[in-house]
């Protein structure tokens, strides 16, 4: 019997300004019921530019709904033009930042070594990473998926210890499945979120891999949640496309009612 809670984030990735951000996380907030909050937590990843705008809103008006980032800089300050630090996130009262996303992976090069520095930043500034991880077709095609995204998962994690990692969210995001209407099966999605925490298990403990929330994202709807959440293993979404849709980003949050 699984005490995890289920978390939905919707991933904006570089979707809505700050004005739209404001609009959007109040058509959420006034969606939203403290039923929806007793069984799920709800979270948004919006742009940087946008986070002070959620933040200002989110502590005015007391909600429920929680907030973090895309990505994080391995640095905490420093000549680093671009780049966004743990402690600016943390003093915006981020609780999440997406780590080592495909898309950062793929068009920022980030390696795992990349990734784990990144997890520790997140980590040493209070802030929980959602450690992407998750293999492209080629590998799918040759029957590769679970090998690949554990080697994933064991150079983000490497180094970090079993009270950080209990915390720990792990997206599993077939690359594949991601924006192109193509979603995993319910066993696909199992096999690799049911592997991961297996590693865990191995890596850390049994203990410690049965608290971790393992999500899974690529082509999330409302017409998919349902099943894809039924898996023993999949203890919540990191949703793109369909989370800047608020009404339909509130169906998935209530997929049990599907
Ligand atoms: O972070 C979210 C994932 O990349 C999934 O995106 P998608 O729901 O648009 O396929």
């Amino acid at each position: 019997m699984t005490t995890r809670t289920p978390l939905m984030a919707g991933n904006w990735k570089m979707n809505l300004n700050h004005l739209e951000a404001i609009a959007h996380v109040q058509k959420l907030a006034f969606a939203l019921t403290d039923k929806d909050y007793d069984a799920v937590e709800v979270a948004v990843l919006p742009p940087f530019v946008d986070l002070r705008s959620v933040q200002t809103l989110v502590d005015g008006d007391k909600l429920k709904i929680k907030y973090g980032a895309q990505d994080i800089s391995a640095h905490d300050s420093g000549a680093y033009t671009g780049e966004i630090s743990g402690p600016m996130l943390s003093k915006l009262k981020c609780t999440y930042v997406a780590v080592g996303h495909s898309e950062r992976r793929q068009y920022h090069g980030e390696s795992d070594e990349i990734c784990n520095a990144k997890v520790k930043a997140a980590f040493r500034h209070g802030i929980t990473p959602i450690l992407c991880v998750g293999e492209g077709l080629d590998v799918r095609k040759a029957g590769q998926q679970v090998p690949y995204t554990l080697s994933q998962l064991d150079g983000g994690l490497e180094g970090v210890p079993a009270d950080q990692v209990e915390s720990i969210v792990i997206a599993y995001e077939p690359v594949w499945a991601i924006g192109t209407g193509e979603v995993a099966t319910p066993d696909d999605a199992q096999e690799v979120c049911g592997a991961i925490r297996g590693r865990l298990a191995e890596l850390y403990s049994q203990e410690l891999a049965d608290k971790v929330r393992i999500q899974y994202g690529g082509s999330v709807k409302s017409g998919n949640i349902a099943a894809i959440m039924a898996q023993p293993d999949v203890d919540g979404a990191l949703i793109g496309g369909a989370a800047l849709d608020a009404e339909e980003f509130v169906k998935i949050v209530r997929f049990r009612d599907q």
